[in-house]
């Protein structure tokens, strides 16, 4: 690939101090400013020929249309739906990602909200602080024996899948996309959604938000569930719609709900997070040092192959590493023919 110039680079959120380290080792120069307003990032993104973001930043289209120099958006993470991929991809600015970074530690904190959830950790943790000691109040139920509906068999299904199982919990799930018999060699039988929703005693959500994934729990399929169905994202606010949640907690139709991930972060509607049956984290998923150390390293080394005309390999391992391989491709390869990234996932 012919290299790509890069000289200065924002980081506009809290990323791990490797990924400015390896930036300015390769003479790059990098300014670290964090909870920027729109109109500052508007104003001043002219300056940079990078950006290094997580999830907070929101790269919206008027941010990419006065980024005039910008020529790429690395996120340090995995979802992109906080960057107008469509509009970077028209202004020919690569949108990267590093998602084999921080998926263990999402799978992790997606088994510890199962555990809570059966168990009632948080609860019964916070009941002691008060001076209680009620045994009766936290009766659980063992996950040994029990249906866990996985929806979305990428890296982090993957990885909740083999952890549950080691509990003893039967896994099946639904992927539009990875192979039944690929999903079937990690202990995940696969099956429709219609199946699968009356099966699950538990149901946990790992795909990425977009069109076709907002809403995939919602009022009518709530309905299909089993009676007391406990449910977890981890993945992004939306894809089980909230409102819809509250209901169903309401009328006993989910028992539970171990919420990272908000339509709005930090939420500012406190029905859903105040809820009895309701365990929650502000948005924690990728938030150990481990994860941290991967993502702003991944970041920066994929940006300084960039610089030096480098091949991108890094974690792209799969299709489902899509953004970072079709975003490179075809704002590199097919300049002329812009994608939406998305339709084109959405529709293979
Ligand atoms: N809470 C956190 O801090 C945290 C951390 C890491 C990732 N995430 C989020 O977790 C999600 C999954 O990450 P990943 O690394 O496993 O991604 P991935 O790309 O490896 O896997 C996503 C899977 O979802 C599948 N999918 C797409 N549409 C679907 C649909 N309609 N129904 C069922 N499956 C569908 C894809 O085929 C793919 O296999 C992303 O939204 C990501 O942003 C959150
Ligand atoms: O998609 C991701 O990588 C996670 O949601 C983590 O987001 P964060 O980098 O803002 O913690």
């Amino acid at each position: 690939m012919a290299p790509i110039s890069i000289k200065s680079v924002l980081i506009s959120e809290s990323v791990d101090p490797r990924c400015r380290a390896i930036l300015e080792e390769n003479g790059i120069r990098v300014t670290e400013k964090q909870n920027m307003k729109k109109d500052e990032l508007i104003a001043e993104i002219k300056d940079y020929d990078g950006l290094v973001v997580r999830s907070a930043t929101k790269v919206t289209a008027d941010i990419i249309n006065a980024a005039d120099n910008l020529k790429i958006i690395g996120r340090a993470g995995t979802g992109v739906d906080n960057v107008d991929v469509d509009a970077a991809t028209k202004k020919g600015i690569i949108v990267m990602n590093t998602p084999s970074g921080n998926t263990i530690s999402a799978a992790e904190l997606t088994c510890a909200l199962l555990m809570s959830l059966s168990r009632n950790v948080p609860q019964a943790a916070m009941s002691m602080k008060q001076g209680n000691w009620d045994r009766k109040k936290f009766m659980g139920a063992e996950l040994f024996g029990k249906v866990l509906g996985i929806v979305g068999l990428g890296r982090i299904g993957k990885e909740v899948a083999s952890r549950m199982q080691s509990f003893g919990m039967r896994t099946i799930g639904y992927d539009p996309i990875t192979p039944p018999e690929v999903s079937a060699s990690w202990g995940v039988e696969q099956m429709s959604l219609e199946q699968l929703w009356p099966q699950c005693d538990y149901i946990t959500v790992h795909t990425p938000l977009m069109p076709s994934t907002v809403g995939l729990l919602n009022d009518e399929t709530f309905a299909k569930c089993k009676k007391g169905v406990k449910v977890v994202n981890c993945a992004r606010g939306g894809i089980i719609d909230e409102a819809a949640l509250v209901r169903a907690l309401e009328s006993g139709q989910c028992g539970g709900a171990g919420l990272d991930v908000f339509v709005e972060e930090p939420p500012k509607e406190r029905s859903l997070i105040n809820h009895p049956n309701v365990i929650s984290c502000p948005h924690l998923g990728a938030s150990t040092k481990e994860a941290q150390a991967r993502c702003g390293e991944d970041i920066a080394l994929q940006i300084v192959d960039m610089v030096q005309g480098k091949k991108l390999v890094g974690a792209v391992s799969s299709t489902q590493n899509y953004f970072s391989v079709l975003c490179y491709y075809k704002t590199c390869i097919s300049k002329d023919k812009p994608q939406n990234i998305i339709q084109l996932f959405s529709t293979c």
